[in-house]
């Protein structure tokens, strides 16, 4: 057994001890660690500094009690984390989810992943996340009003504009982000970049909404083309129907696509002659409804119960932009046997591992999370940038950033794939890449 598979399984096994009952996170590192082999032959250095033991343990785990009053008059009482996982190359950043599967596990992967894509952006973000097991839906405003300012009369005092500055994920929008903004602001009487997605009249971004999924869509545009194949003219499917979902097909139509399908927690809805994106956007960000109601609108498209569904429609692209572990080896089989030509990923480690493995041996182009939803947040650094300089850019500027910065990581990535010997796996590419500088600046910065 070389010396790097021993680090890697000595590693693992303090991960799982020390880390019971954490499946998502046992996951992540496993799917990280698995990469990084030849780097590590590569830079005994970093075995030798610890870098690994280090690197899988987070600089801080928040977790706090959030009380709050719903409309009945009745007390509840929900969990709130933030997890500050590393920030050798910046203040901690990364989302906010709030959904009832938060635990801390899910916190913890994702703030790990997060490290790694806020590297490859190119720009100087560290890596966190946090959340709440809260559940927005079904909620009146004044209750995620209530909820959001209890969240953050704790919060405020763990994150700053140079510190830590959270924004959206799942279930945070922008309203939840308005909301715990204004309770920051009261509280510390600060008017900073404290988070990123906020509202355009009060120091957002033009172009943060977007990013996300149109960076997916730039991103998978870049995968495509050197294989000579172009996204105009392909059939697409894309699981959820949130702000990344949203974003993606927007982007996908504007390119020539054609998708045929979204879907939420619930099922899915398949439309054969094309989603008609406004009305998704009508039922999504305004009304707060189900999927299930675009059949109302266009009696011509099916819904079918359960989200799982999708990945039997035959299709070229497959967009997972839902959550964690959507496509499992089944599912994966499924949309190989349709004949899939590309995955890209715009959830956060929407495959899992077999699921990953079986696109793999069968030869489907892989765009892994890390690198190909790497948009959102490499704008919400842009966000900082503005909020620091006191000044807004145009979409246009913002966009035109955006795509440099996802035409930049997909050559990042591909080029470590290559340089490992792993032509064309992006997943071994995007680890490599996202945790060489991360490793380096860890390096620089002492045994911290
Ligand atoms: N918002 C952002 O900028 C970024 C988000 N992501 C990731 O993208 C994914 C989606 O996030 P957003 O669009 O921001 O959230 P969102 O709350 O706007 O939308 C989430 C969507 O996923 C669906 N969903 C949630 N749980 C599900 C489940 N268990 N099964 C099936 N569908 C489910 C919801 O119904 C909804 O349509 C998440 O994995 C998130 O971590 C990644 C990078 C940036
Ligand atoms: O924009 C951000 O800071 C967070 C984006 C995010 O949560 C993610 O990349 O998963």
């Amino acid at each position: 057994m070389g010396m790097s598979q021993q680090v890697i399984d000595e590693v693992m096994e303090i991960v799982k001890k020390r880390n019971p009952n954490e499946p998502e996170f046992h996951q992540a590192v496993m799917e990280v660690f698995e990469s990084l082999k030849p780097a590590i032959e590569k830079h005994p250095e970093f075995v030798e500094a610890g870098i690994l033991h280090r690197i899988i343990e987070p600089d801080r785990q928040v977790i706090f009690r959030v009380p709050w009053v719903d409309d009945q008059g009745r007390v509840q009482v929900n969990r709130g984390y933030r997890v500050q996982f590393n920030n050798a190359i910046g203040p901690y950043k990364g989302g906010l989810r709030f959904h009832p599967s938060v635990n801390l596990g899910i916190m913890k992967f994702l703030a790990f992943e997060q490290t790694f894509k806020n590297s490859l952006t190119g720009l100087p973000i560290g890596g966190g996340k946090g959340g709440s097991d809260f559940d927005p839906k079904g909620k009146s405003d004044g209750e995620v009003m209530r909820f959001c300012q209890s969240f953050m009369t704790e919060l405020y005092r763990h994150v700053g504009a140079d510190v830590d500055v959270p924004a959206g994920d799942i279930g945070v929008g922008s309203r939840e982000i308005g909301y715990m903004y204004g309770q920051y602001k009261r509280i510390t009487t600060l008017y900073n970049g404290v988070f990123t997605g906020k509202g355009l009249t009060y120091g957002g971004s033009l172009g943060r909404k977007e990013a996300t999924g149109y960076g997916l869509l730039y991103f998978l545009e870049e995968m495509l083309k050197e294989k000579g194949q172009t996204i105009a003219g392909k059939t697409v499917i894309v699981s959820g129907s949130g702000n990344v979902a949203i974003y993606a097909v927007e982007k996908a139509q504007q390119l020539g696509a054609r998708v045929v399908a979204m879907s939420d927690s619930n099922g899915y809805v398949y439309d054969p002659e094309g989603i008609k994106l406004n009305t998704v956007k009508q039922i999504k960000e305004i009304e707060r409804k189900r999927i299930k109601a675009y059949v109302e609108h266009h009696p011509s498209a099916q819904y079918h119960e359960g989200s799982k569904g999708i990945w039997s429609i035959k299709c070229d692209i497959a967009l997972p932009c839902a959550t964690q572990n959507e496509i499992d080896g089944e599912s994966a089989g499924k949309l190989v046997a349709n004949g899939v030509l590309a995955v890209a990923e715009g959830a956060n480690m929407p495959s899992t591992p077999e699921a990953i493995k079986t696109f793999q041996d069968n030869k489907v182009l892989f765009g892994p999370a890390k690198a190909a939803n790497a948009g959102g947040v490499a704008t919400s650094a842009l966000e900082m940038s503005q909020n620091s300089m006191r000044c807004s850019w145009t979409f246009e500027e913002v966009d035109a950033r955006l795509k440099n910065i996802m035409v930049t990581i997909y050559r990042q990535v591909s080029r470590a794939a290559r340089e490992y010997g792993c032509e064309d796996d992006l997943v071994t590419g995007a680890n490599i890449a996202g945790f060489l500088k991360v490793a380096e600046a860890m390096m620089a910065q002492g045994i911290v």
